[in-house]
């Protein structure tokens, strides 16, 4: 029997499952890429969804079906309604979603944390580690909004957004310490393309979601370099033993490394065209420098360009070797060369496989 508060799941969901009540009305504060593609994916799954961005542009774009700037060519469902008031946008929500760059969420949270719904499920989508703080997007969320842990929910796995936004089916991962809200969740953003599963390791999922950029990056320069699949199919196995070791470290589940949010999201980024961090790759592995590329891209978030300096300062807290994220981190921001990178990690001392 479902506990008080909640309903017994229905069809589609774990049988018997209690689950939270309903999530009906969502809002996604961000209207990028991804968070634009997810308050669609909300809304083909029947929710009432309202898009924050801080654009009135982005705003009217978005209340006329499109987002051109981020997603050209899709058209929006009329479910899906934008404001750049972020008071009016969160004053009904049965569920918050936070969709802005990982580095600028503390300070955005800042200003929206007395306007959030007490209770509701706080959703993060972004993929990043701190700068300076090193931590986690969910424990910034538990640290400026002043709630449990078991309130913070993490959407992770292989999400490009265009894919997304296009309709093409994927998988996807929905964590929370407190497993009826990640049902809640789930089942708020299941529709016939994207398929979420729950997990309640949050601690791995974000590490997976944050780590793989830094691999695509490394992944990018191999293919500027000109290097073929072999090296690629190196550096994404062993930047998973990486990822692997520091969630070993830090109590992460390891099976969640062979889940969506770990080898899924991995693959998904290391060898897409659409993935920012890995076509950043392949303009620092081209010889271009970090200004250079940041140009060149101007206006698209690379996170692992960021996150590489606090996940390897991360590691190094907790006495975990991370040979791929610092040689990344060394040609981000101390002018090492990718060829010399490459050079570098395959004159690393001899060692067994998993030892
Ligand atoms: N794109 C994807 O495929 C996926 C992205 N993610 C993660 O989602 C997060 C968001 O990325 P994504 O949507 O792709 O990013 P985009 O670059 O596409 O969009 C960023 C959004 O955040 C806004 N923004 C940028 N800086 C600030 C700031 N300082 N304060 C407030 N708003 C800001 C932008 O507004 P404006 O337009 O006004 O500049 C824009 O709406 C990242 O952590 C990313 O790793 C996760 C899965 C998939
Ligand atoms: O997280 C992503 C896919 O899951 C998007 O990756 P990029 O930020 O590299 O585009």
């Amino acid at each position: 029997m479902a506990a008080q508060g909640t309903a017994v799941g229905e069809p589609g969901d774990d049988t018997g499952v209690p689950v939270a009540p309903q999530v009906q009305r969502v809002t996604v504060l961000g209207a990028g890429s991804w968070g634009t593609a997810f308050a669609k994916v909300l809304a083909d799954a029947g929710r009432d969804v309202t898009l924050w961005a801080r654009r009135p542009e982005v705003a009217d774009a978005v209340n006329a079906r499109a987002n051109p700037d981020y997603l050209p060519d899709v058209r929006l469902p009329d479910r899906l309604r934008a404001t750049t008031d972020a008071w009016q946008a969160l004053r009904d929500a049965q569920a918050v979603v936070f969709a802005v760059p990982s580095q600028s969420l503390r300070a955005n949270l800042t200003v929206w944390r007395e306007l959030l719904p007490p209770e509701v499920p706080l959703v993060s989508l972004a993929k990043g580690v701190e700068l300076g703080t090193m931590r986690r997007m969910s424990q910034v969320i538990t640290e400026v909004a002043e709630v449990s842990a078991e309130r913070v929910v993490v959407v992770a796995g292989p999400s490009l957004a265009r894919e997304i936004a296009q309709e093409q089916p994927a998988g996807a991962v929905i964590a929370c310490a407190d497993h009826d809200r990640a049902v809640a969740v789930q089942r708020a953003c299941s529709n016939g393309y994207f398929r979420p599963y729950t997990n309640t390791d949050v601690l791995g999922c974000e590490l997976g979601g944050a780590c793989k950029n830094v691999i695509a990056l490394a992944c990018g320069m191999a293919a500027g370099l000109g290097f073929g699949d072999n090296t690629l199919a190196t550096l994404i196995t062993r930047g998973l033993a990486e990822i692997s070791r520091l969630g070993g470290k830090l109590g992460a589940d390891p099976l969640t490394f062979a889940g969506l949010a770990g080898l899924g999201d991995l693959v998904a980024t290391c060898t897409s065209p659409l993935s920012r961090n890995c076509s950043f790759g392949i303009r620092l592995g081209k010889g271009e420098t970090l200004a250079q590329a940041q140009q060149a891209t101007h206006g698209q978030v690379a996170e692992g360009v960021k996150s590489c300096t606090s996940i390897v300062e991360l590691a190094a807290a907790h006495g975990v070797d991370m040979p791929i994220a610092d040689g990344v981190r060394r040609v981000c921001h101390e002018g090492l060369r990718p060829r010399d990178m490459a050079a570098e990690l395959l004159g690393r001392q001899r060692k067994h496989e998993w030892r």
